[in-house]
This record gives structure tokens, C-alpha cells and sequence, in this order.
């Protein structure tokens, strides 16, 4: 099962259509030992109300080594848990490079896995991640329009959508009705833009990071969604890792709490 199809399943299966974010902070711990407790205690509690898991891999590369250990831990638990894992590392560079990140990121343990995907350095460099999320049965994300409020110094003017044009592009050689390989970043934060993203991205997944700590809100996101409630997924980190300090079970609350907002919102 590919990436897309298994986070479709999860989202009809259980429910949800909530990416779980996983960006453990240092200094919310004692040390990294009950930084890594935490997280997969996060993890697995709140794994029934997720339909895929997000960590951010900056979080995990500013811990060295034993960031790199528990982002290994958190990726094999993932997959015993059945739950897909959304690799937000924003990856880019000319191709020889971006061929390097693919590889890494999409190959090998993490194979079947998505990773989120810059594309500054031009449509050409998308290629070999394209080529191994295709290849591999994973998924990118290509940011479209970010969450952030700086996003327009460089994505207003209509490169968002030259951005989008390209991705439906990319996904025209799969099935009509299913979800391609290429998938799409946009902001939760921009609920005025939500339909018209999905209508001129027919068969990418999109990504919509910002609920909860950024400020969007689950009932302002139906427009992102394909009828039944499928073709995204919202994603909150902050506010259900640390929804109320380190209280896991404030975590499963949280989560359980987006996923019944998304699900009234959408009538599913
Ligand atoms: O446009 C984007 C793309 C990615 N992110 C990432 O998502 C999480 C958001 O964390 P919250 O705690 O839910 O605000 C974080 O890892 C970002 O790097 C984003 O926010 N916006």
C-alpha cells in the first residue's frame, strides 16, 4: 500500500484525518532520556486518533546522535503502531543533491514513508524525489503556501499556484480518483484559500500544518477536504504534544478533540 492509499484507509477506517506532530523541544525535559520517554508515550497514546504521524526533523537533528536514535525509534514504532510517517524535513538542493535526500529519506528504513519538499531551486529538482516517493510507494509534500505570516515576501504573486499547476502535472499519470505521490503544503492558517487549492490540486493530498498553537482552527478547514472527508490532513505538533505540559493524557484529548472538530465540520 502506498503512502497515500494507507493514510486514505487509516482516515476511513478510524476516522480521522489528523496528522500528529512530533517535535519534541529540550528544554520541556529533564534530560533526553525523558525527552524520548515522553515522545513515545505521545506517540502510541495518541496513534488511534492520528491518521498519519508528523516529526520534524529539525528537532530530532538538534539532538546529534541521539536524535538521529530516537528518530529511528519513533519511525520503527510508527510502522508497528500502522501508522504512516509524514518526514517534515522541507528537503531541496540541485538535483545530484536532492538525489542524495531522496535517498535518504525516502529509501531504505524509510521507505513508504513522505517527506516534505522545498521547491526553490526549481521544478527540475523535484525529480528524484518524485522518482523515489514513486518508486518507493512514499509521498512528498511540495510547500505551496506555508502556514507562516512571512510566507507572502515570496510566495504571493502567483508562485503558489505556478507551484501547484506543476504538482497536478506531476500527479496526471496516476489513476484519476486516486491520490498521486505528490502531494501539497498549505497552511491551515489560510482558511479563505482552502477550496480553491483543492480544486486546482484534483488528486494531491495536502498537508495543512497551523492547527492549534498557529491559530487555525478545525471548523474553518472543511474547504481543503474531497467529498467523504478525505484529501487532507490537519496537523497540529504543539498543541498535542504539550497541550497542557506534559500530561499525555491532556495529549490524547487534544487529538481526540481535533479529530471530532474535523469530523462535525465535515459531516463524516
Ligand atoms: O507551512 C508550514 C510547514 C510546516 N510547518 C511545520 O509544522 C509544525 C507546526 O507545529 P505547531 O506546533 O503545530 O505550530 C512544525 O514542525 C513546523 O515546522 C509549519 O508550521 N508550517
Amino acid at each position: 500500500m502506498t503512502f497515500a492509499q494507507a493514510v486514505t484507509e487509516r482516515t476511513r477506517r478510524l476516522r480521522t484525518r489528523l496528522c500528529v506532530g512530533l517535535d519534541p523541544r529540550l528544554d520541556a525535559y529533564r534530560n533526553v532520556a525523558h525527552l524520548r520517554e515522553h515522545t513515545l508515550d505521545v506517540l502510541e497514546a495518541t496513534a488511534p486518533h492520528a491518521a498519519c504521524v508528523k516529526p520534524q526533523l529539525a528537532f530530532y537533528e538538534a539532538l546529534g546522535l541521539a536524535g538521529m536514535a530516537l528518530l529511528a525509534e519513533v519511525c520503527a514504532a510508527a510502522r508497528t503502531l500502522g501508522l504512516p510517517v509524514l518526514l517534515d524535513g522541507k528537503r531541496g538542493d540541485i538535483g545530484s543533491t536532492a538525489q542524495a535526500y531522496a535517498q535518504a529519506w525516502l529509501g531504505g528504513p524509510h521507505a513508504g514513508s513522505a517527506l516534505t519538499v522545498n521547491p526553490f531551486l526549481g521544478f527540475e529538482t523535484l525529480a528524484p524525489f518524485v522518482q523515489a516517493a514513486s518508486e518507493q510507494g512514499g509521498a512528498i509534500f511540495v510547500l505551496v503556501k506555508t502556514s507562516n505570516p512571512g510566507q507572502a515576501d515570496l510566495q504571493g504573486g502567483g508562485v503558489s499556484e505556478r507551484v501547484a499547476a506543476e504538482i497536478t502535472r506531476l500527479n496526471a499519470e496516476h489513476p484519476a480518483g486516486a491520490y498521486g505521490p505528490v502531494g501539497a503544503v498549505v497552511g491551515a492558517t489560510h482558511p479563505g484559500e482552502l477550496s480553491s487549492f483543492r480544486a486546482q490540486l484534483p488528486r494531491a493530498l495536502l498537508l495543512l500544518p497551523g492547527l492549534g498553537a498557529q491559530g487555525a482552527r478545525a471548523a474553518d478547514l472543511a474547504g481543503a477536504f474531497d467529498e467523504g472527508g478525505t484529501g487532507a490532513l490537519a496537523s497540529a505538533s504543539r498543541g498535542v504534544q504539550y497541550a497542557s505540559g506534559l500530561d499525555v493524557q491532556a495529549s490524547v484529548l487534544a487529538a481526540r478533540g481535533f479529530q471530532d472538530e474535523l469530523n462535525a465540520v465535515l459531516g463524516v
